[in-house]
């Protein structure tokens, strides 16, 4: 009796300092558990004589049913106290102020800001802004544009296509803002004098072209309009965008298939301090965009007759301008939306 007595003190005593569940369940196998210390009484039951079984039965069953009860008491307690512990740590009050930092304002995104500027820099020339569909046909993108029937833009590996769209034709998304100018030649009779900003898309992307970057485009027709204009319209551009009075430019013979002839312009900078480009100064060379007359194939294929108007046309890319003007490594975060990232220099 006195053994039963003193074994029932060990184990309770036991599972009342458990410290959790684990150590709780340990102390249920070495009480109830098959070679359990209780489990070892309940089978020494069979060697007993009935007399003796008679008063030890009740006895360990009653050790036994208390041992139960106890462990099953800990567990519902330990659960408890896990569960409110939690909560404790997990617990958000939601009538808390907001944190200063979350609430400030939101910010241009520095693609936007140069948009907004450079449209606004040709609109004091005169231009208006025309925009146009990301998703175009094959016609406006690339045959009105002069591009061959073959031509390696036409392909997959730089070009995304769509399936075709309700009318059979085939989709793709723009790999350049020109069919912007295309739609206003259908539309507009000249003269034109109209930029096009906006989004283009290139498949062949890699760490310095992403997949969606932005382009503005320009275009003059008009009766007289010659290189003459062309060169002042750039340089009045770089004056004001790259905030230098006397940028020099060079006019490189190019080709595109839009435009004949055709140019790249670099303007003059200073790339000796790394990491740093100063403009208007220097003996290096930054190519900033492409330009020449536009093509008659052009013309004509938007409806007008070279003989009567002519016009040049310019391009350039604004993730790239937008990386120097603001000295930016990685094209990549200007489209991963960091909080940080966007308000430093939004
Ligand atoms: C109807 C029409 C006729 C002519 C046109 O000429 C647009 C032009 N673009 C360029 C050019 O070099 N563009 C590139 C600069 C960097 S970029 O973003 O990769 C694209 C030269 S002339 C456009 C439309």
């Amino acid at each position: 009796q006195s053994a039963i007595e003193g074994l029932e003190q060990d184990i309770a005593s036991a599972i009342l300092n458990a410290g959790d569940e684990a150590g709780l369940e340990e102390i249920r196998i070495s009480a109830l558990g098959k070679k359990g210390s209780v489990s070892d009484l309940l089978k020494s039951l069979g060697a007993m004589s009935p007399d003796e079984r008679k008063v030890m039965g009740p006895a360990i069953n009653g050790l036994r049913d208390r041992v139960q009860g106890l462990l099953s008491h800990r567990k519902a307690a330990l659960k408890t106290a896990a569960l409110e512990a939690r909560l404790a740590t997990e617990t958000v009050d939601v009538t808390l102020p907001v944190r200063e930092a979350a609430a400030e304002t939101g910010r241009v995104h520095p693609i936007a800001q140069v948009m907004e500027e450079l449209t606004a820099i040709f609109a004091d020339m005169g231009f208006s802004v025309a925009e146009g569909p990301d998703i175009e046909d094959d016609f406006h993108n690339f045959t009105a544009l002069n591009f061959p029937p073959g031509h390696p833009a036409r392909e997959m590996h730089d070009t995304f296509f769509l399936p075709p769209g309700a009318d059979g034709q085939r989709k793709v998304l723009r790999t350049h803002t020109s069919p912007v100018q295309v739609r206003t030649m259908q539309a507009k009779k000249p003269p034109i004098r109209v930029i096009c900003p906006g989004r283009t898309y290139r498949c062949d992307s890699d760490q310095t072209h992403t997949p969606m970057f932005h382009q503005v485009e320009g275009l003059v027709i008009d009766k007289g309009a010659h290189l003459g204009h062309l060169k002042w319209i750039l340089e009045e551009f770089c004056k004001s965008f790259f905030e230098v009075e006397g940028v020099k430019m060079r006019f490189r013979p190019s080709f595109f298939p839009f435009t004949e002839p055709s140019m790249e312009v670099d303007i003059q900078c200073d790339r000796s301090r790394p990491g740093e480009i100063r403009f208007g100064e220097g003996n290096d060379w930054l190519e900033i965009l492409g330009c020449g007359m536009v093509h008659p194939n052009v013309l004509r294929n938007c409806g007008l007759d070279p003989d009567e108007y002519q016009g040049f046309a310019w391009g350039m890319g604004i993730d790239r301008i937008a990386m120097l003007k603001y000295g930016m490594s990685d094209l990549r975060a200007f489209f991963e939306a960091d909080v940080r990232w966007l308000s430093h220099y939004g």
